[in-house]
């Protein structure tokens, strides 16, 4: 059985995952940490020296490996694993896979990014909040309709991490 935890940049992916797998007694992979250790490079500075398509293309290489992967796992994808190419139809094509979308609104993604836009070569660029939160509010409308594939949607906006924890534990059964 694996888990796996889909959702926009600054959803909670790798905060709840790591948690959740110490509850499980899992592993635990964050695909962005995997993806910095092979290239041994962080993730801007994969964006900044190859691009976002080699970013890409590594992302869908390494996700097929987890798939692959066979032990109990929980999994927390890069916030735009879902939305490129046929990825989000290898996730639910999986019979070992149990996917959570973290779904929040624009204005706590909005709040959590704006202090934590660096590392994030997607919206590292944009100058205010203003343009993070259009920015954001056109990327989600996008990307949700990828997310909205997962077996499982967990309203995440003013929870603390053991009510989202405890939410997906019951939906686990
Ligand atoms: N339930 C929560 N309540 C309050 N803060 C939270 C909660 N979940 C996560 N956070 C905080 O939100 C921020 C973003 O979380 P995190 O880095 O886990 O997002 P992510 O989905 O992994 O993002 P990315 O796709 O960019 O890797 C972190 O500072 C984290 O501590
Ligand atoms: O939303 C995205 O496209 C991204 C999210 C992060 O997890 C990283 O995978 C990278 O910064 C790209
Ligand atoms: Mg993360």
């Amino acid at each position: 059985m694996k888990i796996f935890l889909l959702g926009y940049m600054g959803s909670g992916k790798s905060y709840i995952g790591k948690r959740l797998s110490d509850k499980l007694g899992y592993d635990f992979l964050d695909m962005d940490n995997q993806i910095e250790e092979k290239e041994g490079k962080s993730i801007s500075e994969i964006f900044d020296k190859k691009g976002e398509v080699y970013f890409r293309k590594l992302e869908r290489r390494t996700l097929e490996e987890l798939i692959q992967r066979e032990e109990p796992a929980v999994i927390s994808l890069g916030g735009g694993t879902p939305c490129y190419g046929d990825n989000m139809e290898l996730i639910k094509n999986a019979s070992d896979i149990t996917s959570f979308y973290l779904k929040l609104n624009i204005t706590n993604l909005t709040d959590r990014l704006d202090k934590e836009k660096e590392h994030r070569p997607m919206i590292s660029h944009l100058e205010d909040r203003e343009k993070l939160e259009e920015f954001i509010r056109k990327h989600l409308f996008e990307r949700g309709f990828y997310y909205n594939q997962s077996n499982h949607v967990i309203s995440c906006d003013e929870k603390s991490a053991k009510e989202i924890i405890e939410e997906i534990s019951e939906k686990l059964g």
